[in-house]
């Protein structure tokens, strides 16, 4: 068993060292050695690229119940008041709580190794949940296959709820997403001649504004549907013409028709572009997520547990335009997601984000409950 001050220390420890999808060779060695402390008696353990799968053999095997944390981080420089321990991976940051995700996932797997479980558990450690996905690949993989998992559950940090609320509900919680890279291509030259080169901050200017009106124009308002450049990139010099510049965003939708029609009116926009602009575009869509769909009898008895329990604030919430690769699981095994309430000023993917660490104790001790 992992006592309250051990996990604290085993989250702060992992903040320190955020690394992005599959980079997670510190975060994989920390873990590993926590979970080669544990009594081995019920264990399995096996890696799978940065991730780790932990099996705890049950006492009276009826079904397998697998319980999913992600590992990577994000490249945020953190801002956070933390000077203890603070990120030392300059430029990465834990700002999507993941850290916290592993140290429950450890919390919850501590607990089975010391007092084992009816049924089999599978505590999978996930790479690359930012990008570019790692439940897709671990889904197809004959490691994962050999678990024969029936059931599936994961939950994400919420920054907006306090400590102690479990956020959930039946069917739609996250999007569907897409990543979108645009890279504009035409003709540098000297600032002073601009009549002699096409500049392509100017186009992907124009771009970025077209794109706006995408969910503005196109999308159904009775539907929804998150067009977002998060990255804008072009030029070497103040006083050169840059004849190259990249986009960077993603796409967000409820459904796969909607997912569909946007990403044909950003073609239409990009021909629009090349034409108005005499240059070249592409176009890559990177990693696309499903959407984190929660099956119904399954989330049903979860929310009645916790409805159940006088710890848990239980919330029936609506479903967010976040991403998750945790739908992939969703798509192919009966399962579901929850937030968790970590009750932090700035939210997920701020460099200041600060969630209450007396969540964790609160999440071990509720999953063990539900799990046991
Ligand atoms: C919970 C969360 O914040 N998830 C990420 C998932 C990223 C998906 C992909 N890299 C993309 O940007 O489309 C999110 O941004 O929602």
């Amino acid at each position: 068993m992992l006592t309250v001050d051990e996990l604290i220390k085993i989250r702060r420890d992992l903040h320190q060292i955020p690394e992005l999808g599959y980079q997670e060779i510190k975060t994989q060695r920390y873990l590993l050695d926590i979970i080669e402390s544990l009594p081995q008696r019920f264990l399995t353990i096996e890696t799978w690229k940065t991730g780790i799968f932990v099996h705890v053999k049950g006492i009276n095997v009826s079904e397998t119940i697998a319980y999913r944390a992600d590992m990577d981080g994000l490249p945020i420089e953190e801002e956070t008041s933390y000077t203890e321990f603070r990120s030392v991976h300059e430029g990465n940051m834990h700002a999507c709580g993941h850290d916290l995700h592993m140290t429950i996932a450890l919390g919850v797997l501590a607990y089975f190794a010391h007092n084992q479980p009816t049924s089999n558990r599978l505590f999978i450690f996930q790479p690359a949940e930012e990008g570019p996905g790692g439940a897709k690949p671990i889904l197809e993989s004959i490691q994962f296959k050999q678990w024969k998992i029936d059931k599936i559950i994961a939950l994400h940090i919420a920054p907006e709820h306090p400590v102690g609320t479990i956020a959930t509900k039946v069917g739609l919680l996250f999007a569907n997403t897409s990543e979108l890279f645009i890279t504009l291509k035409g003709k540098g030259g000297h600032a002073a001649y601009p009549h002699t080169a096409n500049d392509m901050v100017v186009a992907a200017s124009h771009l970025v504004t077209q794109l706006q009106t995408i969910v503005s124009r196109n999308v159904n308002p009775l539907d929804a549907g998150v067009v977002t450049i998060g990255v804008i990139r072009g030029g070497t010099k103040q006083n050169i013409i840059a004849d190259k510049a990249v986009i960077e965003g993603t796409i967000r939708t409820r459904s796969i028709e909607t997912m569909k029609k946007i990403k044909e009116r950003i073609e239409a926009l990009v021909k629009g572009i090349e034409f108005g602009f005499d240059c070249t575009l592409s176009i890559d869509y990177g990693a696309n997520y499903c959407q984190v769909y929660n099956h119904e009898a399954v989330t049903t008895d979860f929310i009645a547990f916790s409805e159940a329990k006088k710890s848990v604030n239980l919330l029936i919430c609506e479903e967010a335009m976040t991403g998750e690769d945790f739908g992939y699981f969703l798509e192919e095994i009966p399962g579901f997601m929850f937030w968790l309430g970590v009750d932090s000023k700035y939210g997920l993917h701020d460099a200041r984000l600060e969630p209450n660490e007396e969540a964790i104790s609160f999440a071990v001790e509720t999953l063990v409950d539900y799990l046991k």
